[in-house]
Order: C-alpha cells, then structure tokens, then sequence
C-alpha cells in the first residue's frame, strides 16, 4: 500500500486536497482522485491539486522553473482551470516556502496564471480574457418548472451563466440538462446568478465532474462577465462583488483580462493510503 503526503484547504469553501509531488513521481489515476475525494470513505473535497515541477509535466511548453497546478475534478476528470484553486495552491506554495510573494506564475493547463498576495492575505489571481457567447442554450433544472437561457462564457474551461429570481428553488443534487446536447461536447460548469444590487450578484453553481460545490472562482468569472454584458457595461474596468453560498469574491473585468480576487485557507494535513 502507497501512502501519499496530503494537504486539505479551500478556497471560499470550494475544497481541495492538495497532493504535493514536486518531482512528477506519482501517476494519481481517476479512481484514486476520486477515492481521495469522497466524502465518506476519502477525505472528502471538490477536486485534487497536484503540485508538480513544469519540468517534470510533458504537456507543459513555458517555462520550466515553475510550479503546476494538476487539477483534477473530484469525479477523476481533468480541467483545463480552477479559479479557486489557483489561490489555494499559492497560499499552499507560500506557506511551504516554495514560492515568495507578491507575484506568483503558476503553471495550468489554461496557460500561466499570475497570482498576487494582496496585503490583507487575500489572493488575486490574473484569469485572462473571457469570452461570452450571446446565442444562449436551453436549461433543465431541477425545482424550476421551465427551461432557462444560459449564456456560454470560456474562462479557459467551459461555463454557461442563468438567471433565476430565486436561487433557493434550484435542486442541485442532480445534473443540469442542456439542449442542444452537442452545444458542451466535453460537459460544462453551469452557474444560475440572480442580480442582488448594482455590480452585486449573487450564484449557486453545478460544476462539472464534481456536482454542486459552495463555490467555483472560473464560475464567478464567467457570471460577473455574463452580467456585465447583459447589463451592456462598455466602460472597463469594472468590479463585481459575488455571493457564493461559502463567501464572497471579487471579480475586476478589464477589456482583455480578468482578476478574481478572494481568500485561501489550509486547514489540515497527514497521509492518506491509496488503495
Ligand atoms: N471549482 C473550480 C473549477 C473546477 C473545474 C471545473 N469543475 C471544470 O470541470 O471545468 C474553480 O474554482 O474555478
């Protein structure tokens, strides 16, 4: 049996097991994440992030003194991006002395992601560009008796932002729908928002390859720019504030980039044994 040094932190309650394996040693395969994160018979979490040398990832071409971000969902899939976890895995790379401040490149499948501490301990991630699509698809949820639009919007990974008047009604615990179905051939993060003040929103979301988690960061990126858009905001930048049910974030939308800025917190650690 194979014990693995394990880390456990989140991200506006979006949790992860961080899995140090700096020289790409470990081959962690989908039934071992998704081991590692059940909630009863794991440690429980949203996803697992892998923290490897770029040099020691084949699929990496930048460069070569970084850290990788290896983000897996907590189902075993992979994701292109995780806003979250991203401030999670500086916060862990801090706290270990692996990296210093105030400007940390981290390596993802989505390209590098400059992330800064800020003063008061919160992280502030550079996300790049978002682009939303304005021709939306139809959603089936369950607790609402009709289909919704939603818009698409990439932030490196997929996502489609709905509207709803009330968030309370939605029943998450089973799969969004979408038509049509070959609109998302790799799935979709879906995200519902509803409008709470100006520049202000508030979202659940369903994330692919992991369920209903109490945050997503890629997710408050891809709302706030769908609401901006709807709101036909021209005048960049701008700033909005998001209500997850685990915090808050803030997302600054500039012309061709994006920044999401919210705590990182490590909780806890130890070894956990891989069957
Ligand atoms: N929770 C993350 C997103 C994780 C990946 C997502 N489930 C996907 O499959 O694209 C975040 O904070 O962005």
């Amino acid at each position: 049996m194979q014990q693995i040094e394990f880390i456990k932190g989140h991200g506006t309650e979006n949790d992860f097991v961080i899995v140090p394996d700096l020289d790409g040693e470990l081959d962690l395969t989908p039934a071992e994440v998704a081991a590692i994160c059940d909630r009863r018979a794991g440690i429980g979490a949203d996803g697992v992030l892998r923290v490897v040398a770029s040099q020691h990832v084949p699929d990496w071409d930048g460069p070569d003194d970084l850290w990788f971000m290896d983000y897996h969902n907590a189902d075993g899939s992979v994701s292109e991006m995780c806003g979250n976890g991203v401030r999670v895995f500086a916060h862990f790379l801090i706290e270990r002395g692996l990296a210093t401040g105030p400007v940390i490149d981290i390596a993802t499948r989505d390209g590098l992601k400059p992330t800064e501490v800020l003063a008061d301990g919160r992280y502030r991630v550079n996300m790049g560009p978002i682009e939303v699509d304005d021709d939306p698809v139809a959603v089936q949820v369950g607790g609402l008796g009709s289909e919704i639009s939603a818009f698409p919007a990439d932030v490196g990974n997929p996502h489609a932002v709905a509207f709803v008047d009330d968030l309370d009604v939605l029943e998450l615990f089973h799969a969004p729908t979408w038509a049509p179905a070959d609109r998302f051939p790799a799935g979709v993060n879906i995200e519902f928002i509803k409008p709470v003040g100006p520049r202000h929103i508030a979202m659940r979301v369903f994330e692919r390859g992991s369920g209903e988690t109490r945050s997503c960061g890629t997710g408050t990126c891809a709302a706030a720019a769908v609401a901006a858009r709807r709101a036909g905001e021209s005048t960049f930048p701008i700033s909005y504030r998001v209500d997850v049910p685990g915090g808050t974030v803030e997302v600054e939308l500039q012309e061709r980039q994006s920044y999401l800025t919210g705590p990182a917190e490590i909780v806890a650690e130890g070894t956990f044994r891989l069957a």
